[in-house]
């Protein structure tokens, strides 16, 4: 896999999420603390490059940052063991699990998916690759997150409630994981809304930075 991955073309067929793997960011939104993990997906169409802007999709109020660690999968596994999940792992990125909040709290209250509040166009805005061997335990890994130069987020992986190797183990054993495919790890405390106009900065240890605008789908 080359670092400066062309427009995705090489990327996997599937962002898949883990959600609520931060106790601080469980408790800051008053969801209960998973006994395992709690997944979900993204559709790779709604990935974004820098240069590209977020855009808040009609009809939400409540756009929500969440910077997270992706982990970049080599080569396709199922019923991948804990102890060599790493095997499977041909680098990391740097991604925000832009979530349209409103939608996905009217989802929750009416037990529906959450496919349109994590999934629209957009909503996946992601670095290139960061080789493999430039972290060295990605389970300790520092992440932080500026809205127009405010810091909203800062913590590290290693606070994560289930670690790398258990989730691609987890994962794996009912979906198989393709060479190329995303793992979103779950975000840490501090999430909170962007508006139209507002600039997300965000980072992982002193390895790699981002920067999107905010921007409304449809300006009227
Ligand atoms: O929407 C949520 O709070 C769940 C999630 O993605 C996360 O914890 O990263
Ligand atoms: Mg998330």
């Amino acid at each position: 896999m080359q670092n400066n991955l062309s427009r995705f073309s090489e990327w996997g067929r599937k962002v898949v999420c883990v959600g609520r793997n931060f106790k601080d960011h469980c408790v800051e939104l008053s969801n209960p603390i998973p006994k395992e993990p709690l997944i979900f997906l993204k559709p790779t169409s709604s990935y974004v490059v820098e240069g590209e802007s977020i855009k808040i999709p009609n009809g939400c109020n409540s756009l929500h940052h969440e910077v997270e660690l992706g982990v970049v999968i080599s080569k396709d596994g199922s019923n991948i063991l804990e102890n060599s999940a790493m095997d499977y792992v041909g680098g990391y990125v740097l991604a925000l699990d832009m979530t349209a909040r409103d939608w996905q709290d009217k989802a929750k209250k009416q037990g529906k998916p959450w496919s349109f509040a994590k999934g629209f166009d957009t909503a996946c805005p992601i670095s290139s690759l960061i080789p493999r061997g430039d972290i060295v335990n990605p389970d300790d890994v520092g992440l932080w997150l500026k809205v127009n130069g405010v810091e909203k987020q800062n913590g590290s992986t290693k606070d994560m409630i289930f670690n790398i190797p258990s989730l691609i183990s987890y994962i794996s054993h009912v979906m198989t994981l393709e060479r190329g495919d995303v793992v979103l790890t779950g975000t840490p405390e501090g999430v909170g809304p962007v508006e139209a106009g507002d600039v997300i900065e965000c980072g992982v240890n002193n390895l790699l930075t981002m920067k999107f605008n905010v921007m409304k789908k449809f300006q009227s």
